[in-house]
């Protein structure tokens, strides 16, 4: 493979990183009972390493939030395990990852700006009293009408629960068409991923207009929230794909995949403020001011062909990724936390080939499992790897791009949805979710 002659970044490498119903589920459920109702350096112009300290930490009620939560705890009162969906920035971002997620990509059904506009703001409405734990709409406890909350979540804690969202491509022009006004306002880093080599990706499990990130430490309540949001846009939205998917890791550590590697631990270098401006917060420089405080998400839904894994030896298993399998140390080096030494490393495995693009991605990725593949009798089960970055065309597809030639883990799987989509900056309570677009 030609990348062998290329010079590794090495040196950089080697630092010593060392209609609102503000009622709480709880009471809503007394009042129905009462009712008796029951690159390689240079490719994408970005060589420079930041520092790093601390690592990746799964969530946990107690936990100290990342720089972003801190930003959504400014504007709203917080309850005991939740995070505020109102802030600077958006929750779910830079937010410790949660156990469960559900993401969700929906369609807009029609072609009417004002109703678009409606939908964010009762989605923004929602999403605040969702993550307060509260109840979503009206309770309708005369049964004349179903009630708005679907009630799963009803004595539930909020868990958490983060809710992103980001808008497609299509939701700009779609087929040529400027359906709702908005085409002026596409960023420019806002592109589609091109096909790559190996893709098996389908239509219907790719692209959106808009996507929801429902992210919580309980199923049930990242599951509720994309119900709920999907039940309220009846009419405007629709589902086009979605999937939910889990990850768990002691706290403070790093979780692993279905690869059983600790997936997530070079986060770490972008742990600083600094790092997250240069490398995933939207820049205001090539941006439309409705993005300031956004950033891009990049999901791909990939196949992990766990049984042929299964039987791969552990050195061979080691060398795809560079790293321990059990300590989760890059190859030469002792601690996960250790810098990564290129010169110890496989040219084609995993981080030799990301790292050597010289960029940074977010990574937010979790497993998923979907029952039995009936053709080959084995486990249908996988990535959903979503990453946040400043941009789509000189962050992530020059590395997609890269891995989808050269990466050694392209024999265990098969990437089957693609999706890229704009997150703007979090809303002000009085506000909702995309506002300045539409103005
Ligand atoms: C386009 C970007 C990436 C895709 C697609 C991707 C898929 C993918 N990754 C793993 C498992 C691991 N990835 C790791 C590191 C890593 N991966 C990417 C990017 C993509 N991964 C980056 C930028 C990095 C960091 C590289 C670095 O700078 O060191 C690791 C190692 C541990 C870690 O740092 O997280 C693992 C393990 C799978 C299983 C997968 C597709 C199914
Ligand atoms: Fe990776």
């Amino acid at each position: 493979m030609k990348l062998e002659n290329e010079k590794a970044p090495e040196p950089q490498q080697e630092r010593n990183e060392s209609g609102k119903s503000k009622m709480s589920r709880r009471e809503l459920l007394k009042l129905s009972a009462a009712a008796g109702t029951g690159m390689f350096v240079g490719m994408g112009g970005m060589g420079a390493f930041m520092s790093f300290s601390g690592i990746l930490k799964s969530s946990s009620p107690s936990q100290e939030p990342s720089p972003a939560a801190k930003d959504n705890q400014t504007s709203q009162t917080s309850v005991a395990g939740s995070i505020p969906f109102y802030g600077t920035k958006q929750a779910g971002i830079a937010t410790p990852p949660q156990k469960y997620m559900c993401f969700a990509a929906f369609d807009i059904v029609h072609a009417d700006r004002m109703k678009l506009e409606q939908l964010c703001k009762t989605w923004t409405d929602y999403s605040a009293n969702m993550t307060a734990g509260k109840s979503v709409g009206k309770a309708n406890l005369e049964g004349l009408a179903p009630p708005d909350d679907t009630g799963e979540t009803h004595e539930l804690p909020p868990a958490q629960l983060t809710i992103t969202f980001g808008f497609g491509p299509t939701l700009f022009r779609k087929d040529g068409v400027d359906r709702f006004g908005l085409a002026a306002k596409q960023p420019d880093e806002l592109v589609d991923i091109p096909a790559m080599p190996g893709d098996a990706l389908t239509e219907q499990e790719s692209g959106g207009d808009v996507c929801i990130q429902a992210c919580s430490d309980d199923p049930v309540v990242s599951f509720h929230a994309i119900r709920n949001l999907a039940r309220v846009a009846q009419g405007t939205a629709k589902i086009r794909w979605v999937q939910e998917g889990f990850l768990s890791a002691p706290d403070g550590q790093t979780p692993r995949n279905l690869f059983g590697f600790k997936d997530g631990t070079a986060n770490n270098e972008l742990e600083n403020d600094q790092a997250m401006e240069r490398y995933v917060w939207a820049s205001p420089s090539n941006n439309p001011l409705w993005m300031t405080g956004g950033t891009y998400l990049a999901v791909r839904k990939i196949r992990m062909f766990i049984d042929e894994w299964d039987q791969t030896a552990l050195q061979k298993q080691e060398a795809t990724f560079g790293r321990q399998k059990e300590s989760g140390a890059p190859f030469g080096k002792k601690n996960e936390a250790d810098a990564v030494s290129m010169r110890h490393i496989p040219t084609d495995s995993h981080v030799w080939l990301a790292r050597g693009t010289g960029t940074k991605l977010w990574r937010r990725s979790y497993s998923y499992s979907r029952g039995l593949d009936a053709t080959s009798g084995d486990l249908d089960a996988g990535l959903l790897f979503i990453s946040f970055q400043q941009s789509i065309k000189n962050q992530f597809i020059p590395m997609l791009s890269i891995l989808a030639q050269h990466d050694a883990l392209n024999k265990y799987t098969s990437h089957l949805s693609s999706a890229v989509f704009a997150c703007p900056p979090g809303a002000q309570e009085g506000s909702f979710i995309g506002e300045a677009l539409f103005r």
